[in-house]
């Protein structure tokens, strides 16, 4: 008997907190084209440094791979999260006049860093699968919302200052490797017990929440208090 794949279990599962993220203010203002700028530009340089913690996670997969298959594609998607999603966010630093040191040296808000070190306390103690449920939230629900503001605001995107943003993250080239990480997660859950299944998916449900939090964080902007 074939086994439902589990992605369809978490995807089913995680959709009350999507829907929360995909009806956020600052999503729904980038597909408007309305987000203020300045929200913008906070997201964009917290963002980086998210992506650099990020990005070190799938060197942390290249390190758990059993096999060289799934070695090779983690330093595929590692190259392509450091030259192609970071390229996005070097464009547009460079638009706003933002340098390229100041992007790297943001110090990380309070909820970027709890959202990067949960992710590194699960790479670091948990096996591969429990890691790519840390990681696949962040892939897939920005596909998702990708693809959900290209058609939603498509007509409008030729106005739309964050045009770039919206093609980046409905593009194939990210909607492959987050088919792969899918896919991944898939094959990587077929004998595990429904005890390790239960924290797999507590690890995808967390970091959906973080998702949403941190779009709440550059929408109000919160950062250290002192
Ligand atoms: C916070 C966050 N989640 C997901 C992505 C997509 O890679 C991103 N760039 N940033």
């Amino acid at each position: 008997m074939l086994k439902q794949n589990f992605s369809n279990r978490l995807y089913q599962n995680v959709q009350p907190i999507w829907e929360k993220n995909h009806q956020h203010p600052f999503v729904v203002g980038l597909g408007t084209g309305t987000l203020d700028r300045e929200k913008f530009i906070f997201y964009l340089k917290q963002d980086y440094v998210y992506l650099i913690d990020y990005a070190k996670l799938f060197a942390i997969g290249v390190e758990k791979a059993n096999n060289l298959k799934i070695m090779t594609k983690f330093a595929a998607v590692l190259h392509e999260t450091l030259h192609f999603e970071m390229e996005l966010h070097r464009q547009y630093a460079a638009e706003f006049g933002i340098t390229r040191a100041d992007l790297e040296a943001t110090e990380p808000t309070p909820i970027n860093l709890a959202y990067t070190s949960y992710m590194r306390k699960v790479a670091a103690n948990g096996s591969l699968a429990e890691l790519v449920a840390c990681l696949l939230p962040c892939a897939w629900d920005y596909w998702e919302i990708g693809k959900l503001l290209k058609s939603t605001y498509g007509e409008t995107l030729a106005t739309n200052p964050y045009k770039k943003w919206i093609e980046t993250y409905s593009s194939e080239t990210f909607g492959a490797g987050t088919q792969w990480l899918i896919d991944l997660i898939d094959e990587l859950t077929i004998e595990k017990s429904e005890e390790e299944l239960h924290t797999i998916e507590q690890h995808f449900q967390i970091t959906s929440k973080y998702e949403y939090l941190f779009w709440e964080m550059n929408e109000k902007k919160q950062d250290w208090p002192i």
